[in-house]
């Protein structure tokens, strides 16, 4: 499945070493305005080769609109976003392409097609993650017209919290061929109560689904999150006045449904499967062996990985939105 949502759907499509990868989006409001420079600063955010803490690889990721808009405006019919590559270097995925990457899923889409991409892991790269940045751009914009702001920030890398701190451990990981994972948050602020489906399709749900479906990630949490395992109801609700919530602890969500506060989601990070230490791994004809990934790497997943939870995170709201006005104007 390469299509998400419902109302506002995208179909991303694409090889990290193909000619291009995209998005087609179905279902953006008409008339609303758009052009390349609303989309490309999300893609700039998200492209590598812009410090020593990510891969190298150097590409422009300059987004082309194809279709969709007519006079500055869209038109409510299909917008294809199209990102060209310039920089992909197969030569490096040839010599290991009968061996599969521990960590990486050369191993299961093999399993699961009998055939692979293996340049650049095909449609498993992070490089996927262009078309839905690309698409997650028109859908926050069309949210900032409605006063819904989303925001993501480093937590932590391999325990740290300091910038300084952060940054040395990406950096001696990297030195030591290896790679770290850490926490990235997510929130949203002015989403108005009433977004989401009561039992199926909860909002809550459709965002760990949203995250879980983000390369690299292991572990999804909402406010809270696994913290509440370990209280009392008495601290972990969430006192109602009629000036508003005293806390929030339910991460903005009560019963599937959007509660008026701010949104907050966390998510855990892996440490990039791809590094250069010696592993144990097997062969095409399932013969033990062992691989060193050399190559172009994110030594840390998590600083690349903000663009992406955020376009994500708009993604399911303007979703969520588009739902509510079949119910209440
Ligand atoms: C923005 C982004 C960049 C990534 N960069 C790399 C990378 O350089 N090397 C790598 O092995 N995996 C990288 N990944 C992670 C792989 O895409 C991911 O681990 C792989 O698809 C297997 O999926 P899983 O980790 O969810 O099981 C990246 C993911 C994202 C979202
Ligand atoms: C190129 C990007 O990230 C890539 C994600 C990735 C992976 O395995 O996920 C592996 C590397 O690709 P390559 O080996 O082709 O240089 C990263 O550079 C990108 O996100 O634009």
């Amino acid at each position: 499945m390469n299509t998400f949502g419902t109302n506002f759907r995208i179909t991303t499509f694409g090889e990290s070493h193909g000619a291009a990868l995209g998005v087609v989006i179905d279902g953006c409001p008409p008339g609303m305005t758009l052009s390349e420079s609303d989309i490309q600063p999300a893609l700039d955010r998200r492209k590598p080769g812009t410090s020593p803490l990510v891969s190298p690889r150097q590409e422009s990721d300059r987004v082309e609109i194809l279709s969709g808009v007519f006079d500055g405006k869209t038109t409510g019919t299909p917008i294809a976003l199209l990102v060209r590559n310039h920089d992909a270097h197969s030569h490096d995925y040839e010599k290991m392409k009968n061996l599969f990457r521990p960590g990486h899923a050369d191993f299961t889409f093999q399993q699961k097609y009998g055939i692979r991409d293996y340049r650049g892991g095909g449609r498993s790269s992070g490089r996927e993650t262009i078309g839905r940045v690309a698409a997650g751009a028109v859908a926050e914009k069309y949210l900032t017209s409605l006063g819904i702001t989303i925001k993501g920030h480093v937590v932590s890398v391999h325990g740290k919290t300091g910038a300084q701190e952060i940054e040395s451990e990406i950096l001696a990981a990297k030195n030591a061929g290896d790679s770290v994972g850490g926490i990235a948050e997510i929130t949203a602020k002015g989403c108005p109560a009433g977004l989401g489906d009561p039992v199926f399709g909860k909002l809550d749900a459709a965002i760990a689904g949203a995250m879980m479906g983000i390369g690299a990630v292991k572990g999804v949490e909402i406010g809270a999150g696994f913290a509440v395992a370990g209280r009392f109801g008495s601290e972990n609700n969430d006192p109602i006045t009629k000036s508003g919530f005293l806390s929030n602890n339910a991460g903005g969500i009560l019963g599937g449904i959007s509660s008026g506060q701010e949104i907050v989601v966390r998510i855990a990070v892996k440490p990039t499967a791809s590094i250069a230490k010696p592993q144990k791994t097997i062969d095409a004809g399932g013969n033990d062996a062992s691989i060193t990934v050399k190559g172009r790497h994110d030594p840390c997943i998590v600083p690349r990985i903000i663009p992406v939870a955020e376009a994500m995170l708009a993604l399911v709201l303007i979703d969520a939105v588009l739902e509510q006005r079949k119910y209440r104007e």
